[in-house]
């Protein structure tokens, strides 16, 4: 059966954790995502140890965000492990995103816009020109522009963004929560099924399934629910 596209964020406390929620979802979805927690504990060894013997594909949400030289010598030390995919912040600028491209050309870049946790109230003191949905929209396309492939946004901007940049790009939605489950921190939310009609290509989801008792059926699950509603 194929993997759903599904990354699980292994947003967890220690590597032995994050080890063995990978090996439990891996039959399930395409993805394991390592975020800054793990990282900045670990550092690259966890990249082995989270894709273990499955060589599942591993996301490197690192949300890289400083001037260009920096970014092209973090871009370029990461790129080593190999990971299919790495954030850096939009907001960082073109000339930075540019840099990250062409730093880890086997890398996939994906340029993440309005963090999914932030309200449209938060926008407007952060001093972003909103609503969010114009936000990510312009984000997004100055990201496309500056050579990002990928790019993350929540499931309430994919219809806007895929309309602004077209098919080819792939759109990577955190935020996702089941119907009835805690959207806990975020904010900009929808269900997994209302992602991928919208136009997600790979939906990320952490504690959903990694909070629960057997995170693996909960994989499972999701990833049925899913698989019905595109046959
Ligand atoms: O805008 C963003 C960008 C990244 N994230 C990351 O996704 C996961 C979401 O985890 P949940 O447990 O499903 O909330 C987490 O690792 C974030 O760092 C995001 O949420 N929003």
């Amino acid at each position: 059966m194929t993997p759903a596209p599904i990354a699980v964020a292994l947003d967890a406390p220690d590597l032995e954790t994050a080890a063995r929620w990978a090996a439990l979802v891996t039959p399930h979805v395409s993805t394991v995502k390592v975020g800054l927690e793990l990282y900045l504990r670990y550092g690259p060894d966890v990249i082995a140890s989270v894709r273990g013997a499955s060589g599942v594909q591993v996301f490197l949400d690192l949300k890289l965000h400083d001037i260009p030289n920096t970014v092209a010598g973090a871009a370029r030390a990461v790129s080593r492990l190999r990971p299919a995919i790495l954030t850096v912040h939009a907001a960082g600028g073109p000339a930075m995103i540019r840099a990250a491209v062409e730093s880890a050309p086997h890398t996939q870049i994906a340029a993440v816009t309005i963090l999914t946790s932030l309200t449209e109230g938060d926008l407007s003191r952060i001093g972003l020109a909103g609503p969010a949905d114009e936000a990510v929209r312009r984000l997004a396309a100055l990201s496309v522009e500056a050579g990002a492939t990928a790019l993350v946004c929540s499931p309430n901007e994919v219809s806007v963004v895929r309309a602004e940049v077209g098919p080819g790009i792939t759109l990577i939605t955190p935020g996702v929560r089941p119907t009835g489950a805690a959207t806990q921190d975020q904010v900009r939310v929808a269900t997994p099924e209302q992602a991928l009609a919208d136009g997600a290509d790979l939906l990320v989801i952490g504690r959903p399934i990694t909070g629960s008792p057997d995170p693996g059926a909960a994989a499972a699950a999701i990833a049925a629910s899913l698989r019905r509603q595109v046959s």
